[in-house]
This record gives structure tokens, C-alpha cells and sequence, in this order.
């Protein structure tokens, strides 16, 4: 029997949540920290899931405006509508469904840290309003008259390119030179394995606290998949696979059965083709025609049992 792994004895950095032990995330964030001393705007660029938010934070930790407010929005999550009334704010009657007067975020994250996430998603006009909140430090809530004045560090984040937007006339270039002055380019899990382990077994140890199973070991093939898995849904899918392990196995050691089936290389049941099904009885068929109806030797072809076989056949209603 294989020898399985428990959590190696390593101290992780941590920036205000976000755990690291990688050289080139220690890197980054010290060049993170080196930015948010100043007053410029950042641009995070990096895949979902690597921890966009955790840093905007860190940023605001590391600033002049800690202590101050730090706001977050999504802008794919939300509605024209909805978007400009929670970033602007609006006046009683400044359209239907607004019963009464509300602070936007420009407004109450004054001195603070605001961070707009999935910019690349806001619709063109509100880029107009926040353009010169950069450019003027000042906004009109929605059906107002009044002119609010706003001092906020503005973080941005996208997963997509900016400079493609505005090619497709969708992003106000102009805009784009105001949030990007500083681009990070934030590493993907891929590109920092040393991560890996460690936080899997952060995850684990949170997951050991809320849960009566308590994972002490790791099988060795558990751990090999971790590290060679491609992970595009960086560390968010790591927290989720650690989920499922620890929530599908039993004992004190994860078991590569306890891996979700993306992670053994197996589709998800939820997301086989519909027609898969259909493509297996149609080969099943052709197979048993080429053979003339000789079972061991479509067993032997697909690299399968007879007893798998004989299940396929039957379930095809080939039998
Ligand atoms: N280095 C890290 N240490 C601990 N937790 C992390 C780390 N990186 C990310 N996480 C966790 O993973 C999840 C995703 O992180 P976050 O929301 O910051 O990613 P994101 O890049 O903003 O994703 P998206 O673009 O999809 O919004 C969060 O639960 C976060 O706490």
C-alpha cells in the first residue's frame, strides 16, 4: 500500500486572508504592496477564482485609506439599473419602484477603497458616470440635481481583455487609460503549484472544524492529481473540490474515489452529452455486426469485461 501524505510543515504567508507559499505569488504581492502605498488607480488582471477580491483588499489594507471604507461590486451580477443606483444612488421617485432616497456606494465609500469587479461588463453609460468620478471627483445620484463630491481609490478587476472592448466599442478608451495605470497580472494556480498542498489542507483543516469527519492523511494519487489537474477555476475549484472530497469519503484519509470525476479525467455525470448514450448503442451495434455476434471479441475490442459487456447490451436492449 501506498503511503499517504499529512499537511506538511509549512508556515503560509498571510496578506489579510490570502494564504500563499509560492515564490511567485510572494512576489506579486510585494509588488502589490509597493502600488497601494500610492494613490493609483489598479487594474487586476487574472482568471476567476484567484483571489481578484482578496487582493483588492489586501490593496486597501496596505493604503493610506485603511480604516476607511472598502466597497466591492460585481458588475456582471447586476442590471443597468440595479448598477447605477447602488454605484450612484437615487433620489425618491427617480423612477419606478424607488419609495425612497438612497446612498450609493461612490457616496459612502468617500476616503475609501472601491472595487469593481468584471468591469469590462459595465454598460457604457454608467463608464461615463465613473469617468468623471475619476476625472472630477464628483457625481449626480440618479433624478437629483445636486452635484456630490467623492475621494475614492478605485481597484478594478477583469478576466478579459480591455483593449478588445474597446475594439468592439463596448469599453470608453478613455476610461480604460484612467483604471488601468497600474496593470497586475495575477499568477493562475497552474503557474504556482507550491500553493497546491498547502492550501488544500487549509481547506481541509476548515473543513475538519465544521465537520464530524476528520481528515488526517491524503493518499499519494490524491495528492499527484491535485498537482497535475489543470484547475481553471484557480483556487474558488480547489475550495470546491476539497468541498466534495471531504464531504463524499469516509475515515481519516481522502481516497482518490473521494475526487470529483472532472478530476479523474471522467465527465461529470450532469454533463454527458445527451447524446453519448445514443453514440455507445450506435458503436455496441456496428461492433456486433463486425464480430457476428462473437461477445468476447467486442469485449475485447472496447477493452472491456464480458460482464461490462453484457450490462451495455442489456441496458441498449441489444441482448
Ligand atoms: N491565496 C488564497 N488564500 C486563501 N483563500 C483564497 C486564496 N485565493 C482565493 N481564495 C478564496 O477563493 C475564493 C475566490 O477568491 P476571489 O473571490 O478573491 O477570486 P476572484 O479572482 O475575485 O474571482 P472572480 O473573478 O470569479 O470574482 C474566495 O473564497 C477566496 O477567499
Amino acid at each position: 500500500m501506498k503511503k499517504a501524505r499529512t499537511a506538511p510543515a509549512l508556515t503560509a504567508h498571510n496578506f489579510h486572508g490570502l494564504l500563499t507559499v509560492a515564490p511567485e505569488m510572494l512576489a506579486f504581492m510585494e509588488q502589490t504592496a509597493r502600488v497601494a502605498r500610492t494613490n493609483a488607480s489598479i487594474l487586476l488582471r487574472g482568471q476567476s477564482g484567484t483571489g481578484k477580491e482578496l487582493v483588492a483588499r489586501y490593496i486597501h489594507e496596505c493604503s493610506r485609506r485603511q480604516g476607511k471604507t472598502f466597497s466591492a461590486i460585481n458588475c456582471a451580477a447586476l442590471s443597468r439599473e440595479l448598477m447605477a443606483s447602488e454605484l450612484f444612488g437615487h433620489k425618491r421617485g427617480a423612477f419606478t419602484g424607488a419609495t425612497h432616497d438612497r446612498t450609493g456606494l461612490l457616496q459612502l465609500t468617500d476616503g475609501g477603497t472601491l472595487f469593481l469587479d468584471e468591469i469590462a461588463e459595465m454598460p457604457l453609460d454608467i463608464q461615463a458616470g465613473l469617468l468623471r468620478v475619476l476625472q472630477d471627483r464628483c457625481f449626480t445620484p440618479l433624478g437629483s440635481s445636486e452635484v456630490v463630491h467623492t475621494d475614492i481609490r478605485l481597484v478594478s478587476a477583469t478576466h478579459t481583455s480591455l483593449r478588445r472592448g474597446v475594439a468592439e466599442g463596448v469599453f470608453r478608451e478613455d476610461l480604460m487609460y484612467r483604471i488601468r495605470v497600474v496593470p497586475l497580472y495575477l499568477p493562475t494556480l497552474r503557474e504556482r503549484t507550491g500553493d497546491i498542498e498547502m492550501l488544500a489542507w487549509q481547506f481541509i483543516h476548515t473543513l475538519n472544524a465544521e465537520n464530524e469527519r476528520q481528515v488526517t492523511h491524503m493518499a499519494q494519487d490524491v495528492f499527484d492529481t491535485l498537482l497535475t489537474y489543470s484547475w481553471p477555476g484557480n483556487v474558488r475549484e480547489l475550495s470546491n473540490v476539497m468541498a466534495y472530497c471531504h464531504a463524499i469519503g469516509l475515515g481519516n484519509e481522502l481516497a482518490y474515489q473521494d475526487l470529483p470525476p472532472e478530476l479523474r479525467g471522467e465527465a461529470p455525470p450532469d454533463e454527458k452529452p445527451q447524446d453519448l448514450e445514443t453514440d455507445e448503442r450506435a458503436e455496441l451495434a456496428t461492433l456486433l455486426q463486425q464480430h457476428r455476434g462473437r461477445k468476447q471479441a467486442v469485449a475485447d475490442a472496447l477493452g472491456i469485461s464480458r460482464a461490462t459487456l453484457w450490462r451495455k447490451l442489456k441496458q441498449h436492449g441489444l441482448s
